[in-house]
């Protein structure tokens, strides 16, 4: 007999959970924490590739082992509103050569509010028809959220309606708002984004001073960690994300963040006087007393420099998506802190990926 959903759902993060903790066995962490996903319906994005067969039309995705292509009609990772909005979008283009014509790829962006983006990208230019028809479209999937569409082409996007949904997330009993917008980075998994932030929020709980935030996206940590350091001073790359993370510090009326456009190697430079950055003008950084840094970079991990910079912190909070370069970061970082606190984030159900939080303090 088949294995039930949950009981699926378990043994793979029973499996998770084993292979972290032998992958952070050397550096004597303490007992994992562990923070189970929904088993599915969790994914606030999705994004596939359109295959055109005779007058058929579908989405297709790519076995990550062998690159191999298959259909897809509905995706159980995806939550309701994604598979509601996946056969619609589909059914009204597959008729109407202004929306199907070269069309070759749909991506999906929803929130909780029951918002969503419908980016539909193309091998060619987008015309006034294709906006008419587009609106058609926008109408018609309006009965099951409040839809926007955005038309992407070589050099060229339409937007009609917004570029962006509005995300709301309790942490500690408050409900925080965030502007999530199109093609750029948000955490897909709003479920187990809540339990990082409250966790992160808990792990920094009686800390003082500031604190200095590395890639911090549209300021995902940064507005509810507000609560517990004087100041934050969060920094990242992507001007999208920057002007995001400014709206949503406006939208929250929070008055203890400041945002600054420097990758985690110019905030390096800039602290170690290396290098003088007009985007840090009229902040004195010599004012901020950050005890505490918390990082939450991409795949790759921390950068040599990065990496000692965030070790002359009395406090560091890692977030990770990658188990390896985190242990690879580890190596270093454990010489002058150890771990005090590590949680395991199944932001992916069944899949390879796993999310990590590890807390570390200075060695005295
Ligand atoms: C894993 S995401 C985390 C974002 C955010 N903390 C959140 O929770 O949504 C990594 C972020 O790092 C940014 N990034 C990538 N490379 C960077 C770099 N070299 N310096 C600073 N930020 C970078 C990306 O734009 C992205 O927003």
């Amino acid at each position: 007999m088949s294995q039930s959903l949950p009981s699926r759902y378990q043994a793979q993060l029973d499996t998770k959970a084993e292979q972290l903790r032998q992958r952070l066995a050397p550096f004597t962490p303490p007992a994992l924490e562990i923070h189970p996903s929904l088993p599915e319906h969790y994914r606030m994005r999705a994004e596939f590739r359109v295959w055109h067969e005779g007058d058929a039309l579908y989405y297709i995705m790519f076995d990550q082992a062998t690159r191999d292509k298959y259909r897809v009609d509905s995706l159980p990772a995806a939550n309701q509103l994604i598979n509601q909005l996946m056969p619609a979008v589909l059914e009204f283009i597959q008729f109407r050569p202004l929306l199907r014509k070269k069309l070759f790829q749909v991506d999906f962006l929803t929130s909780t509010t029951g918002e969503a983006v419908v980016s539909l990208l193309y091998h060619r230019q987008l015309e006034a028809s294709w906006e008419e028809a587009a609106d058609e479209l926008r109408a018609a999937l309006n009965q099951f959220a409040k839809v926007s569409i955005i038309g992407r082409a070589r050099k060229q996007k339409v937007v009609l309606g917004s570029e962006a949904v509005m995300e709301q997330l309790e942490v500690n009993g408050r409900l925080y708002k965030f502007e999530q917008v199109e093609n750029s980075f948000t955490q897909p998994n709003a479920g187990i984004n809540q339990a990082m932030l409250t966790w992160a929020s808990d792990v920094t709980k009686g800390l003082s001073n500031d604190l200095l935030e590395l890639y911090c996206g549209n300021g995902n940590f940064s507005l509810p960690l507000a609560t517990n350091f004087r100041r934050v001073l969060a920094t990242e790359i992507s001007k999208t994300s920057v002007r995001s993370a400014e709206l949503n510090i406006a939208l929250n009326q929070i008055d203890n963040v400041q945002v600054v456009r420097l990758a985690a190697e110019e905030v390096t430079q800039a602290i170690q006087g290396e290098r003088v950055f007009r985007r840090l003008e009229g902040i004195d950084l010599s004012d901020y007393q950050c005890d505490t840094v918390l990082v939450d970079p991409p795949r790759a991990g921390l950068d040599a420099d990065t990496l000692q910079m965030v070790s002359r912190y009395p406090h560091i909070v890692y977030i990770s998506c990658n188990p390896q370069t985190l242990a690879e970061n580890l190596e270093t970082l454990t010489h002058t802190h150890h771990i005090t606190r590590a949680a395991l984030f199944d932001q992916f159900p069944f899949t390879e990926h796993t999310e990590v939080g590890v807390f570390l303090s200075a060695k005295s």
